[in-house]
């Protein structure tokens, strides 16, 4: 039996640019996945994965990609839901060269689901190391991040940045630039989350983004502006470029430009504007939605209480947590 978790992450600054090659800066957060692997003898894969919303189920199914699993859901729902540790699982077995490996493989996670935290690249992440490891075979952050993106990148039609997957197995603050990844030294970043309940589909939202972007000029100068933006803001990371307080309070000002971008780009919703606004007028330097957006969390930036006690009492905000920076990556528990 083989135990790995990962982290989930918040994004300072750049979600979706980052699919087009812009900068982004995502943030492991103290939220992990934790993936248990262990070998059967036969080629099938039985998947638990008790925290799905599906109200949790249990399937069981070849490992031929013309298997189906035995429930009785839609096929559709399953593969949506099931699609990242297929996908893990794909993976796993083409690093290790045993594409008839079959595994027993529970899922447990903290992290809520589609609610931009990156629940998807930290269940992919901690699921091919533990998958290779059953196996025998120790893959290197690097590898692990490489494959964990290729894996995401699958199930998201393509569409996916090296960003959440790299974030999850290295840990701490990164940079990623098209394919460029690689960890970046931050402030004590003060991160507040608040979580509406909700989800967003990744995939989907990336792709209407895409759309935009192509009907419009404008909407692509949005796209890059966010670039311009995380390289302005990158700078405040530096404690040469003035006080601690000062770059606090611009970074919160660039995160609240950043939601401004994201949102014409038609990736925010009524309960994130509404839990950023409570952010906003609670003091803190800045809030912007997290992830993919569509519905899920937003990160504030404020290092007094006054951010996680005003969610907690803003309707629409089901809970608020200080998000600590999770520095290590990938862990290999047993
Ligand atoms: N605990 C879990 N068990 C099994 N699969 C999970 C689990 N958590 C997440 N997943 C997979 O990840 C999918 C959600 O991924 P998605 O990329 O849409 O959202 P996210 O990663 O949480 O947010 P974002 O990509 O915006 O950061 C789920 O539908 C499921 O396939
Ligand atoms: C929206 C996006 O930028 C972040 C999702 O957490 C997609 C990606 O980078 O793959
Ligand atoms: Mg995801």
């Amino acid at each position: 039996m083989t135990v790995s978790s990962a982290p989930g992450k918040v994004y300072l600054f750049g979600e979706h640019a980052v699919v087009y090659g812009e900068p982004a800066v995502p943030c492991a957060i103290e939220r992990r996945a934790t993936v248990t692997v262990e070998a059967r003898d036969d080629d099938h894969v039985r998947v638990e994965a008790s925290d799905l919303s599906l109200d949790g189920f249990t399937v069981e199914y070849a490992g031929t990609t013309d298997g189906r699993p035995d429930v009785d859901v839609p096929a559709s729902l399953v593969e949506a839901a099931m699609g990242y540790v297929d996908a893990a699982v794909e993976q796993a077995r083409e690093a290790v060269g045993r594409p008839d490996a079959g595994f027993d493989i529970t899922v447990e996670s903290s992290i809520p689901l589609g609610a931009g935290l990156g629940s998807s690249a930290a269940v992919t992440v901690a699921g091919i190391d533990a998958a290779t490891r059953e196996l025998g075979h120790e893959l290197s952050a690097r590898e692990l991040a490489d494959r964990a993106y290729r894996a995401e990148a699958a199930v998201q039609d393509g569409q996916a940045s090296r960003a959440d997957t790299f974030c999850s197995a290295v840990g701490g603050a990164v940079r990623v630039e098209g394919d460029d990844c690689r960890a970046i030294e931050t402030p004590n970043l003060p991160f507040v989350v608040g979580f509406d309940g909700g989800a967003g589909d990744t995939g989907e939202l990336v792709a209407g983004v895409r759309a935009l972007k192509k009907e419009y000029d404008f909407a692509a100068d949005t796209v890059s502006t966010i670039g311009d933006l995380v390289r302005t803001g990158e700078r405040l990371l530096d404690p040469e470029n003035g006080s601690a307080d000062d770059r606090l309070t611009e970074l919160g000002r660039l995160m609240n430009f950043n939601h401004g971008l994201l949102e014409s780009l038609g990736v925010s919703s009524r309960s994130l504007d509404s839990m950023v606004w409570a952010a906003r007028e609670a003091g803190a330097h800045g809030a912007k939605l997290t992830g993919a957006g569509g519905g899920g969390c937003i990160v504030a930036l404020d290092p007094t209480p006054e951010t996680l006690t005003a969610l907690q009492f803003t309707p629409g905000c089901e809970e608020a947590f200080r998000a600590e920076l999770a520095t290590d990556g990938v862990r290999r528990l047993e």
